[in-house]
């Protein structure tokens, strides 16, 4: 019986693996350019391959947006479409009476989401859930979301509201190079990798205007500060610190034109994301004055330096680890920028407390694969607590009625 039902089934899986090449064959080769079908529906039969071949047609057409029922499909040109963005065409799909009707486009999905909130009847709050492998585009996606949002969001009634919702736009664009400048990193798949998660709120008033914003980061890459794989590179404001920085700040922050810093690997690569100017003006609009900035600038040198202290292997396992080469020097310049008191540092770095009860306080000196971890661990928990991310969103950003992120 056993034999029967498997001698069944494989004889009409046979049957059915036919069927489908023939409708397979039939779908390649229909009338309908692949590219025409705007969304993935209506692909029959629905198999990987026709669904990529509509996609690579519809990509080779410059046809970047597929709908996929209530999901928008987004591929990533790989290039400047600037056409696919202008001001012009959001408010075409602000306009039209029903943007379902065009043309697949993120400005679709955002145009409904607005409408949702908007509506007369039920307004409810709405999400937008971008997902996709590294590098697919989903940074460039949210900020395509935001400017949409902060164009349409920007009916003013009043010189006074149209002053708040300006100023929050701006904010709302300003904050993106500051993120990016402290979360993103050039890796093996993308230039511009976000090593953090975020989840935006944008607020409206009952008269559909921008009044706020917030955003919570979460799972910060803390590791890539200290630990970089070849090939990739630390977090963007280090480089732009490094290469953007005027000859009075070089002097401020121990940054000498060509300093070799460990944690600062594949400096010779120039990107467009290395523009210190834009991350320090982006800043001064979100409120962040320049001592401030420089005060975090400064700790962000202490880090490059942090990193250069090397330890040696101690020959007697109850004295401490020695300093290698240049590291006494390190650690000197180190401990000032971050200020704070040399030997403590040091102390921290190389001699572990051990507490036994309430009493009982040991000090052991750590190896020195230990004092690399203890160097590293310093250096992440800095850069958590300084990164500028939470302070531009719960701080800056948020002019009137914005809730406080962590
Ligand atoms: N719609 C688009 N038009 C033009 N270029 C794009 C578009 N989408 C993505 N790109 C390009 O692809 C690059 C990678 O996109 P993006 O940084 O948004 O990816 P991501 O999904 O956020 O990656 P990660 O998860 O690594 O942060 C961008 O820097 C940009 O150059």
């Amino acid at each position: 019986m056993l034999q029967q039902v498997y001698g069944h089934s494989s004889g009409s899986g046979a049957q059915g693996g036919e069927s489908l090449r023939e409708d397979l064959r039939e779908f390649l080769s229909g009338e309908a350019p692949l590219h025409q079908l705007d969304d993935l529906t209506k692909v029959n039969p629905v198999t990987l391959e026709t669904v990529l071949r509509c996609l690579q047609a519809r990509y080779a057409a410059d046809t970047f947006y597929t709908n996929a029922g209530c999901t928008l499909v987004a591929l990533n040109p790989f290039k400047p479409v600037p056409q696919l963005y202008s001001p012009a065409l959001m408010r075409e799909y602000h306009a039209a009476p029903q943007p379902q009707k065009l043309k697949p486009h993120i400005f679709t999905v955002g145009e409904q989401t607005y409408r949702n909130v908007k509506s007369l009847t039920e307004p409810v709050n709405q999400s937008v859930i971008v997902s996709g492998e590294s590098g697919a585009g989903k940074t460039w996606t949210s900020r395509c979301l935001m400017k949409f949002f902060a164009v349409v969001a920007a009916s003013p009634t009043s010189w006074e509201s149209h002053r708040i919702t300006e100023r929050i736009e701006q904010r709302i664009l300003n904050s993106n190079p500051v993120m990016e400048a402290f979360g993103n990193a050039c890796t093996l798949r993308n230039n511009n990798s976000s090593r953090f998660g975020k989840f935006i709120q944008l607020q409206l008033n009952r008269a559909q205007q921008m009044t706020g914003a917030a955003v919570q980061t979460y799972l910060l890459e803390k590791t890539r500060v200290a630990c970089q794989a070849s090939s990739e590179r630390n977090f963007h404001i280090f480089y732009q610190i490094c290469k953007g920085a005027s000859t009075d700040e070089r002097l401020q922050w121990h940054l000498p034109e060509g300093a070799a810093f460990s944690w600062l690997p594949n400096p010779e690569r120039t990107l467009e994301e290395d523009c210190f100017e834009v991350t320090r003006e982006a800043m001064l609009h979100l409120g962040i004055d320049t001592p401030t900035q420089n005060n975090i600038f400064q700790v962000l040198a202490g880090l490059l330096h942090l990193g250069n202290i090397r330890f040696a292997n101690s020959e007697d396992e109850a004295q401490p680890c020695q300093l290698m080469g240049d590291a006494k020097c390190s650690i000197r310049t180190s401990a000032l920028l971050l200020q704070l008191p040399e030997d403590p540092l040091l102390e921290t770095l190389r001699i572990r407390t051990i507490r036994a009860g309430r009493q009982q306080v040991f000090q052991k000196p750590c190896s020195r694969a230990e004092c690399d971890t203890r160097r590293d661990c310093v250096a992440k928990l800095v850069y958590a607590r300084r990164n500028m991310q939470s302070r531009v969103w719960s701080g800056h950003l948020s002019t009137t009625r914005t809730t406080s992120p962590a």
